[in-house]
């Protein structure tokens, strides 16, 4: 049976693998004390005991804000780590998934991001994720990078719990109605993943995934709140009246031809599936 090493294995976009693992596959889950990708040496050692056929690396530093005062720790795992996993997947012949983000771009476009585009970050968390991608486009040649937006689920922290949760606790809440982009499930994006795996998919290179449509962090926040007949009220505002840390891109939307093109799936629409979701997450 094949194995299929899943790093960061407890982290959203891991659990939603694991929640429609196949028993025709043996997925092996490691969190970060099993697995540290930091560490080259760790690495070698796994892979050297196990026969890996696929890495689906899940693990990062996925914290926008707190990489801008914490950039070697963004940096030491989403460059250094996603380069050592390009190195011991070259040495065992082991096709790496690694996943990106639509954060890679400044968000001066205001059409859908081609995989042709040239990325230009923001922030610190983008552009130690870009570092990572370089490194594994001039490592390998069996890899799959997907870049991805906005992902919510049922587990982990991500947007959609953390508005369920204001919408308990404050009778209003102000969200910015100047970032575009394209809310995305998890799960479909784990489906996706298997996809790739169970068609032996021989279509290695960079591609882009998300759910179709578009909106603003408000517009999101509002489907949120009237699928969860909350009462709270919700404000929009300019990214001025909600200052962060790191900058973030005012559109940064995915475009999917590519992706849909090569591997023939249909993707819903994110407020399809936002309606599928939030009723779990209750
Ligand atoms: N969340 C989002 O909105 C988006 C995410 N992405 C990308 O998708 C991928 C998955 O994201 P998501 O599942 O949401 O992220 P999470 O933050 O939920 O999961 C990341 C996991 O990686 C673990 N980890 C951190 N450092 C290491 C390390 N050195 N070795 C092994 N594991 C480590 C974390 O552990 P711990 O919690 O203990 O630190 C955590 O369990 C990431 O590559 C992210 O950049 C792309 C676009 C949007
Ligand atoms: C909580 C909150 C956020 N916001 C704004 C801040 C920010 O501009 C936007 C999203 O905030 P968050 O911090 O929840 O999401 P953020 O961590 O920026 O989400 C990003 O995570 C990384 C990992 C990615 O790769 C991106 O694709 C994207 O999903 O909403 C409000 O306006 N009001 C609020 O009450």
């Amino acid at each position: 049976m094949m194995n299929i090493l899943v790093t960061g294995g407890d982290g959203q976009l891991a659990t939603c693998i694991k929640d429609i693992a196949s028993n025709e596959l043996n997925f092996i889950y490691t969190d970060y004390l099993a697995l540290d990708i930091t560490c080259l040496s760790s690495l070698e050692s796994f892979f050297k005991a196990h026969p890996i056929a696929y890495c689906i690396n899940c693990a990062a530093y996925t914290a926008v804000d707190e990489a801008e005062s914490h950039p070697k720790a963004a940096f030491n795992i989403n460059e250094t780590g996603a380069k050592n996993l390009a190195l011991v997947c070259k040495k065992h012949d082991t096709i790496l998934i690694h996943i990106s983000t639509d954060f890679v771009f400044d968000g001066t476009k205001s059409t859908p991001y081609t995989e042709l585009d040239s990325p230009n970050p923001l922030g610190v968390y983008g552009a130690s994720k870009l570092q990572g991608e370089k490194h594994i486009q001039s490592i390998l040649s069996k890899y799959f990078i997907i870049r991805t937006s906005w992902l919510y689920s049922e587990h982990g922290k991500n947007f959609v719990k953390t508005m369920l949760r204001l919408f308990q606790e404050r009778d209003l809440v102000k969200v910015v109605d100047d970032q575009i982009g394209s809310p995305t499930y998890a799960g479909d994006l784990a489906l996706f993943i298997h996809r790739i795996i169970a068609l032996k998919s021989p279509h290695y290179g960079l591609y882009h995934f998300s759910n179709l449509g578009a909106t603003t962090w408000y517009g999101f926040a509002k489907a949120i709140r009237a699928l969860s007949k909350s009462n709270t009220e919700v404000v929009a505002v300019p990214t001025s009246e909600f200052p962060t840390k790191a900058l973030r891109p005012s559109y940064s939307v995915l475009d999917m031809t590519n992706t849909q093109e090569v591997f023939g799936i249909e993707i819903e629409s994110w407020e399809k599936r936002l309606s599928k979701v939030v009723s779990r997450c209750h």
